[in-house]
């Protein structure tokens, strides 16, 4: 049945209020509007982003809302005007857009894109500044312009990338958040150069995607840091060389770095979200030239400190978001990565569940037992 210009009523898991169990229901979901397109959302997984803004830390977070914004699936249809996708074709949601002409996208300097940001800050769409989201007549925010918790959705068309048709789906949606994040925070914003040393705090699917792209970039020691011990021989097929429990420690966690590394490392990378590590992680660099880079989401009231002598001494506070990449120029090239074998995917997936399942999917991530969980929308 042709679909196209008809409010679609589906399944989705509607986020009501934080940390309160999300209730799959049937969701209206409206056509697209100017400059929009509606996905049908075939495999999401999640990520731990989706759990902070449900915990209620999210300064952004909105309730009720769907969240979810690693996916991927195919155009049902597009609003007047979209032109670099049509129905049918294979996309992956982007939820850093790119425009390719506001001042950030020209800058050259940033992959972050202005166009909609401000709109799917407060979740919705940027034609009428509305939702396009509701339950009987009830509007549910969107969730960073993606909301792929449902099995139709509508995006901006900044916001999604056309992929090879080839490509599997459930397993290149990973590539809509957490490997890029990891793989871009080396090669992008750090741009980690052959030899160096490297530390990285917490080993979970961003971590591990930045040990891989550390490995890919020639670095001569990876040191993975988790208090969870048994992320450790998984992190090996990484290219995670050493491992360093803290609390196997009595020592500053940067102490022991630094007195194993001969002064510090050149890059460390924080992919946790704790304020604490990310102290940890720029003292634990070389004087005078080491990096770190914050890739972890702090809660909302969290603050960074350091005495300044570490910055006049030499070392270098970064951050990224997704890894640096320009969305919609770059995603299909690491689809094609992907494709190639020159980037894992698939051994980030540790579990295959269903969308009726998406509580027991997060109760495995806040368990720490699983790395991606992939949900399949439509069984
Ligand atoms: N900047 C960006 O663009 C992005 C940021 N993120 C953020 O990156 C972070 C990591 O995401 P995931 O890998 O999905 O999370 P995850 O929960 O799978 O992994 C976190 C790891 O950190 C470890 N850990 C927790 N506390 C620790 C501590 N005090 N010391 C050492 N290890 C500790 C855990 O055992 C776990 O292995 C999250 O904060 C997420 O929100 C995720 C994607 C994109
Ligand atoms: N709303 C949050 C912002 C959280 C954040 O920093 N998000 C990352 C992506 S995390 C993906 O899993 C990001 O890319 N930020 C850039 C952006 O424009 O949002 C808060 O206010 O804390
Ligand atoms: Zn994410
Ligand atoms: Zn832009």
């Amino acid at each position: 049945m042709a679909t196209e210009g008809q409010v679609i009523t589906c399944k989705a898991a509607g986020a009501w209020d934080p940390n309160k169990p999300l209730v799959i229901e049937d969701v209206q979901v409206a056509p697209p509007q100017a400059g929009e397109v509606r996905v049908k959302i075939l495999f999401t997984a999640l990520c731990h982003t989706d759990a902070y803004t449900w915990s209620g830390k999210d300064p952004e977070g909105l309730f009720p809302c769907i969240l979810g914004h690693e996916a991927a699936g195919i155009v049902e249809s597009v609003g007047e005007g979209v032109t670099e996708v049509q129905p049918g074709d294979h996309v992956i949601p982007c939820y850093q857009a790119e425009c390719k002409e506001c001042k950030f996208c020209k800058s050259g300097k940033t992959n972050l894109c202005g166009k909609v940001r401000l709109a799917t800050g407060v979740g919705v769409m940027l034609n009428d500044r509305k939702s396009r989201f509701s339950i009987n007549g009830k509007p549910i925010y969107h969730f960073m312009g993606t909301s792929t918790f449902s099995q139709y959705t509508v995006v901006h068309d900044v916001s999604v990338a056309k992929v090879d048709p080839l490509a599997p789906l459930d397993k290149v949606c990973l590539l809509g958040c957490g490997v890029p994040t990891g793989l871009g925070a080396v090669w992008n914003t750090a741009k980690v150069e052959p030899g160096s040393i490297v530390a990285i705090f917490g080993l979970g699917t961003v971590g591990l995607a930045v040990a891989e792209g550390a490995k890919a970039a020639g670095a001569s020691r990876i040191i993975g840091i988790d208090i969870d011990s048994n992320k450790f021989d998984i992190a090996k097929n990484f290219g995670v060389t050493e491992f360093i429990n803290p609390k196997d420690h009595e020592k500053p966690i940067q102490q022991v770095i630094v007195d194993l590394t001969d002064g510090g490392v050149d890059y460390s990378f924080e992919c946790i979200g704790n304020v604490s590590v990310m102290r940890a992680a720029l003292e634990c660099c070389h004087k005078g030239w080491g990096t770190s880079v914050i890739v972890g989401v702090a809660a909302s009231g969290q603050e960074i400190s350091t005495r300044p002598f570490q910055l006049v001494t030499g070392r270098v506070w970064k951050g990224t978001a997704f890894g640096g990449f320009k969305s919609r120029s770059q995603v299909p090239w690491l689809v094609e990565k992907y494709m190639k074998k020159e980037i894992k995917v698939d051994e980030y997936i540790t579990h295959n569940l269903t969308l009726a399942d998406i509580n027991k999917a997060f109760d495995l991530m806040h368990d720490g037992v699983c790395l991606r969980v992939v949900l399949n929308m439509h069984v």
